[in-house]
């Protein structure tokens, strides 16, 4: 499944319907039927009324198309039609004219009170206004039926997009229909993951209507790939019976400074429950009683420090030739000689990874250049902030253009970056992307980060290929948290608790 542009859902559409040769009626027709397929799956419907909303273009068409089909099984469907009749064009016409032909009435919805009064009557409305051709501001009718269909605060069900949601952007201009359930078509369009999106979409459920998703590959399109549970099934490390910790590997965390106590110890324990081997867990010598016994399946190392803040001497006095791959940064601190420590981390001999985040993205920025050169897999977990820092712009900026950023900053060091966020991006070296499709405000807390980075820092010294270590690792805490916040709410969920409840995760996906 890929989140796609619309002018790549367009090209996918043209090909199916030039060269496939199912022409544009007939895909309208599948679409229409599909989606009445997916409500009933879903049980999205009721035997009370149901209001279909239309606009002009195929949006509306297929809408026509769902009022034609729910109809015929017995459902008691109205209308309505938001703009003149002479106005549809198309596919869209066509639909519209088989229906008054089958003498269904279309009630047309250009006056606000009776509108009111026509869709109070409903229990459920589906929004067939505006789909992948809405551009700028709200016009005409739209501008207060879509507020006025949010504030009757009934289930609203929108067919491909939410009506006022750009498709490629996730931006709302002045408004747009706040769904309960979206039904998209072919594939989720990238703006459903952008932005103020998730306002919008409610529960994303992906809607096959004959358009395959193999021409992604067959037209060479580039398209952020979106993670699935089988894909995170597939990525995570073999756990043969007879392995030991040899095995499984052996990494290290630095990190910690006199500020930050907590930071490096929630990665440390993050790795423990994942599979890990073994863990350093490397921290200036002034953390130690605070740290000893906490964790005691960690292998606590001290390092020496100035001012609280570690020291590159006092690091490079451990032996890191059997550890495989680094995670630097957690509480760390912003002093002048962790510069030392990050390049000489950038040289050292034996890890072949090295994670990067927090204030070790600020010590490896000026260093970035040199990373190619290295050999080394160095994979960056920035969240906006921090993402801003690196890329020498503001945090709006990089929340209007997070896919762009995160492939750019990439591809120009070749780093692997994760862009956290609601919806957190991994894109590779190559170009390449995956997206997040879920996240939870439960994580909206110190911490988090630290679990995750613990989390990648697992599955790289597991072997797994930093790609999938990172879709895996925020995919994996993402549904921890939801599952607990379904619990405990997302108020009450910690870091603490999301590393102690991942093994119940982990579990359902290797049974
Ligand atoms: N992908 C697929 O494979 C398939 C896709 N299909 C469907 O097609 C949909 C895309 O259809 P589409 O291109 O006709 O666009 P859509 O959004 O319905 O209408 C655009 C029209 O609305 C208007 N308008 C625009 N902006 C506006 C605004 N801000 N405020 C007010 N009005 C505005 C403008 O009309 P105008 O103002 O120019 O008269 C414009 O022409 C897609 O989402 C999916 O549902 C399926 O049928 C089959 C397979
Ligand atoms: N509202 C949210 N929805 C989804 N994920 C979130 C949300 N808030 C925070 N997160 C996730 O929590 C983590 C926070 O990371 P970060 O800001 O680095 O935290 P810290 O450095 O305090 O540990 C990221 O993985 C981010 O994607
Ligand atoms: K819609």
């Amino acid at each position: 499944m890929y989140a796609l542009t619309t002018a790549q859902m367009q090209a996918l559409e043209r090909y199916t319907i030039e060269t496939i040769g199912i022409d544009g009626g007939t895909l309208m027709e599948i679409a229409g039927n599909a989606v009445v397929m997916a409500l009933r799956e879903h049980e999205l419907l009721t035997h009370e009324r149901i209001a279909i909303v239309c606009g002009t273009g195929n949006n509306g068409g297929d809408g026509f198309v769902i009022a034609r089909r729910l109809i015929d099984l017995g459902y008691d469907v109205r209308i309505g039609l938001a703009v003149e009749e002479q106005q549809l064009r198309g596919d869209a016409k066509t639909q519209y004219h088989i229906l008054k032909r089958r003498g269904i009435p279309v009630t047309l919805l250009i006056e606000e009170v009776q509108t009111t009064a026509w869709l109070a009557s409903c229990a459920v409305l589906i929004d067939c206004l505006l789909g992948t051709g809405a551009s700028g501001a709200l016009r005409g009718h739209m501008t207060w039926l879509i507020p006025l269909i949010n504030a009757l605060e009934k289930m609203v069900v929108a067919i491909d997009l939410p009506s006022g949601l750009h498709a490629n952007s996730g931006e709302v201009v002045d408004a747009a229909i706040e769904a309960d359930y979206t039904l998209t078509l072919a594939q989720p369009k990238i703006g459903c993951y952008l932005q103020q999106a998730s306002h919008y979409i409610g529960e994303l459920i992906v809607v096959d209507i004959s358009v395959p998703e193999t021409l992604v590959d067959t037209l060479h399109m580039t398209a952020p790939t979106i993670v699935t549970p089988a894909l995170v099934k597939a990525a995570l490390p073999a756990r043969p019976l007879d392995g030991h910790k040899g095995t499984f590997g052996h990494g290290a965390v630095i990190g910690g400074s006199q500020h930050y106590v907590g930071a490096p110890l929630y990665s440390a324990k993050a790795v423990f429950h994942s599979g890990i081997g073994l863990i350093s867990l490397i921290v200036p010598e002034g953390l130690m009683p605070s740290m000893m016994l906490q964790a005691p399946e960690v292998l606590l190392k001290s390092a020496a420090s100035e001012d609280g803040y570690m020291t590159k001497e006092g690091v490079a006095l451990h032996d890191f030739t059997k550890i495989r791959a680094v995670a630097f940064g957690p509480g760390l601190g912003r002093a002048a000689q962790l510069q030392e420590v990050a390049a000489w981390l950038l040289a050292l001999e034996g890890p072949e990874t090295i994670i990067v985040d927090a204030d070790g993205l600020y010590m490896m920025k000026p260093l970035l250049q040199h990373v190619r050169a290295t050999g080394k897999c160095v994979i960056l977990t920035p969240h906006p902030g921090e993402m801003a820092m690196l890329c020498d712009t503001t945090i709006a900026e990089i929340e209007q253009h997070r896919f762009s950023y995160a492939r750019d900053l990439a591809q120009k060091f070749g780093v692997y970056v994760l862009l956290k966020g609601h919806r957190s991006i991994v894109a590779t070296p190559d170009g390449a992307q995956w997206l997040i499709p879920i996240g939870s405000s439960a994580l909206g807390k110190g911490g988090s980060g630290d679990v995750l980075t613990g989390l990648i820092l697992s599955f790289v010294t597991q072997r797994v290929p930093a790609e999938q270590a990172l879709y895996t690792a925020a995919y994996l805490q993402a549904e921890t948290a939801e599952k607990l916040a379904a619990q405990h709410s997302h108020y009450s969920v910690t870091p603490e608790m999301v590393v102690t409840h991942l093994g119940q995760l982990i579990a359902c996906f290797v049974k």
